[in-house]
């Protein structure tokens, strides 16, 4: 039997209100009163419609922190953020260094049935930092990995850099590098600068950062190989992944929603929950990355999401886990600090969190495609002129750590059809058949 939808009076990109004929998945006819005999309609009238989200960086935690998320709960949320597609951060307990455990990971996410859950492999064995870890096979694998990373600690060593960007050079694959020079943030806690000079914190400096940027995007260059800066934070690091794209360097980098709205002001109040890897930065920081995001210096939203369950944030400052979750906001952030501001049009936010980031990690499965007839049905209906409140408790994630609690942002996901079946449908997870 086939399955069939008319999406009616959806604006695609923004742009005039038009209607999207989806049969098994694949868009069919997009067009001005569209006829489709025994499909079921979907009134889209004021709403945005985008190619459904892609996101490059997600922590779902399984294997082995199932308290904190699992693949099920966590594509749940992505699919509720309007995600199709999200990418699993390797520093999973095991680690995902093997072919067996992206394999796994790439099960789970095809038995969820959410979302299509791509994995991401560890670059060094055990995230280590001493040894590589078998990127080939991991390459090779059902999991089809092309990006790497050690996230959540930095492939510090040189030499072990430069030989993981010429090794995944035979394969297309990419190297995700969490910038953050080891001995220059020994015991750091927040940003270094004015705030933590007040509050006795040990300071994360900038330069922590940069220098890793500077450094990797120079060796990317020597080796010919692709580089992709994870959420970068600083003033700084624009100016050098800009410097590295000026001189034709295959060099790509991400931004959070939270670099894109918050400060370390708001570590005054000692709340855990602002505590994140990398830091808040400053003001001046979160103007620079709006504007590298809007002028294409930065190719990327990544939502960075890390859930953790209550015990590891509600607890004193120095003691409490680094990472914020971020799914389910992520469109909502982006409309206010780059919508809404006129930085970016809702067909570069298109580009941003879906069209680009498919295209670093090379994907497959119509991810990051537009929406066009003969695609396949990976789409999202937004309401733009919606606003919420944000409640810790509203969310599909087993975790809670919003840093968005009580704040009003504009927006709200109504739909994410993934191949054209309907996820999310009136804001509300919909009985999935894998
Ligand atoms: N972002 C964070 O603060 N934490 C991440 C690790 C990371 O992304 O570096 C985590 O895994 O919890
Ligand atoms: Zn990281
Ligand atoms: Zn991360």
């Amino acid at each position: 039997m086939s399955e069939q939808y008319l999406i009616r009076n959806a604006r695609i990109l923004g742009g005039e209100p038009t209607d999207i004929a989806i049969t098994d998945g694949v868009i069919t006819e997009i067009g001005a009163d569209l006829e489709l005999a025994g499909a079921t309609v979907v009134d889209a009238t004021g709403l945005v419609a985008l190619p459904g989200l892609v996101d490059l960086h997600t922590h779902l935690r399984e294997p082995g922190r199932e308290d904190a998320e699992t693949v099920l709960t966590g594509t749940q949320a992505a699919a509720r953020g309007g995600f199709t597609c999200v990418h699993a951060m390797a520093n999973t307990d095991p680690v995902a260094d093997t072919a067996g455990v992206v394999e796994q990971v790439w099960r789970l996410g095809r038995e969820a049935g959410f979302c299509d859950v791509q994995p991401i492999g560890a670059v060094t064995v055990g995230l280590g930092g001493t040894q590589l870890a078998e990127l080939g096979a991991m390459a090779d694998s059902a999991a089809d990995v092309r990006v790497f990373s050690d996230d959540g600690k930095c492939v510090s060593d040189a030499v072990l850099m430069r030989r993981a960007l010429e090794y995944v050079k035979a394969f297309d694959g990419v190297v995700a590098q969490h910038a953050q020079e080891p001995r220059l943030t020994e015991g750091a806690q927040m940003n270094e600068g004015l705030v933590s000079g007040e509050l006795g914190l040990t300071g994360w400096p900038a330069a922590a950062e940069e220098a890793i940027v500077a450094r990797d995007c120079v060796l990317a260059a020597h080796v010919g190989s692709r580089l992709h800066v994870c959420h970068l934070s600083t003033r700084g690091s624009v100016e050098i992944v800009r410097w590295a794209k000026s001189k034709g360097w295959d060099v790509t980098a991400e931004v959070t929603p939270h670099h894109l709205l918050l400060t370390d002001e708001l570590v005054r109040g000692y709340d855990p929950i602002y505590k994140v890897n990398p830091p808040l930065r400053t003001a001046d920081d979160v103007l620079a990355v709006r504007e590298g995001l809007a002028d294409g210096t930065i190719d990327i939203v990544a939502t960075d999401h890390a859930p953790h369950p209550m015990e590891d944030k509600e607890c004193e400052w120095s003691a409490a886990a680094f990472g914020m979750i971020g799914l389910e906001t992520a469109l909502s952030v982006v409309q206010h600090t780059m919508v809404d501001t006129g930085l970016l049009t809702w067909a570069q936010v298109a580009d941003r969190m879906s069209a680009a980031p498919a295209h670093i990690s090379r994907v497959g499965g119509g991810h990051g495609r537009p929406i066009a007839v003969g695609e396949a049905a990976h789409v999202v209906l937004y309401d733009d002129q919606a606003t919420r409140t944000i409640t810790p408790a509203d969310t599909a994630s087993l975790s809670r750590n919003t840093p968005y609690a009580g704040r009003e942002l504009p927006g709200r996901v109504v739909a994410t059809f993934l191949r054209g079946v309907p996820i999310v449908l009136d804001g509300q997870l919909q009985e999935v058949r894998a």
